[in-house]
């Protein structure tokens, strides 16, 4: 029914937010099963899972899947983790809107200062902390949200510091009725996903699909190159790469690197949507359909 992503600088006040939402949720009329989805319950030790670059990829994508996983018309997910990277909270709305559920992100806003106080505090307890090395460099990391983004909207901002987190501060208050509100796809104030093209269903053998995926998404790689070789210090008009499928719409020049990074990504992106059971798409056409539409949203917005 929903997924709700908690995001703040480390030890903002995320899974004491988090436990209040919950409790707020089930004590609200929402008959859902409400569930947290954090890195306690994967026994994750903060100070490893953030020590270098390989471990903190696992560490999201073990997250990543188990959303993906849970996800449903029938549950509240809530992940409480520091969600700091922008590109991943976009990874998590996709898994929404690949699910057409509601959608939000709950910010925890604490100075960096407080923060740190807090964490400070949390270790002379006694209690796990993070160590400051680790601490500094997620401070300088983290992403802030912007309503702006499709992937941060709606977005409610918890000042936890200043307020308190009580189930009767405003943030949760928002949140829950947000998530409560009666709605359907057409209501204006609450914005239920909708699956696109890219997340539709196509039954097909999974070996082909991902065979299909690959050289499709390769093929809709090289029309790109082909075309910005040729228009070397014009601009770029729209790209066609067949009859009956979107232009390619770039109106700047994008390198080799960049445009790998993206077809990476759109195929592990498209590869764990079939893991929740929905496959990846069986022809070429949709593929690159899927494909020409993701790279519009992505080279669109994300400049
Ligand atoms: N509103 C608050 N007032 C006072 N102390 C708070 C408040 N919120 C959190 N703390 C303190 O900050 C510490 C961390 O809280 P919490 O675990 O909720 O943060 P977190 O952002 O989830 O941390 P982490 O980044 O490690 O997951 C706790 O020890 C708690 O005592």
């Amino acid at each position: 029914m929903a997924l709700v992503v908690i995001c703040g600088q480390p030890c903002s006040g995320k899974s004491t937010a988090a436990k209040c939402l919950a409790e707020a949720l089930n004590e609200s009329e929402c008959k859902q099963t409400v569930r947290i989805i954090d890195e306690t319950s994967f026994h994750l030790d903060r100070n490893q899972s953030y020590a270098n670059m390989p471990s903190e990829k696992n560490l999201r994508g073990v997250l990543r899947s188990e959303v993906d996983r849970s996800v449903s018309r029938d549950n509240i997910i809530i992940v409480d983790s520091l969600n700091s990277i922008k590109g991943y909270r976009y990874e998590l709305w996709c898994l929404a809107r690949a699910a057409g559920i509601r959608y939000c992100v709950l910010y925890c806003d604490v100075r960096e200062s407080q923060c740190r106080k807090w964490n400070e505090e949390r270790r002379e307890k006694g209690e796990a902390a993070y160590n400051d090395v680790i601490f500094e460099d997620l401070v300088r990391r983290f992403e802030k949200p912007d309503r702006r983004n499709r992937w941060d909207s709606p977005l409610f901002e918890l000042w936890a510091h200043n307020d308190g987190v009580e189930r009767s501060s405003i943030a949760i208050v928002d949140v829950v009725s947000y998530l409560t509100k009666k709605a359907d796809s057409k209501s204006r104030d609450v914005k239920i996903l909708q699956p696109t093209i890219a997340t539709q269903n196509t039954r097909f053998s999974e070996a082909n699909s991902l065979y299909e995926m690959d050289r499709a998404t390769q093929e809709v790689i090289n029309a790109i190159v082909e075309a910005q070789s040729q228009s070397i210090g014009g601009p770029l008009a729209s790209i066609s790469i067949g009859q009956g499928l979107p232009n390619i719409d770039i109106s700047r020049s994008v390198g080799l690197p960049e445009l790998r990074r993206l077809r990476r990504t759109f195929i592990k992106l498209t590869g764990q949507t079939s893991l929740s059971g929905r496959p990846p798409p069986s022809d070429s056409s949709s593929a690159k359909r899927m494909f020409v539409d993701y790279l519009n949203r992505e080279l669109g917005t994300i400049a």
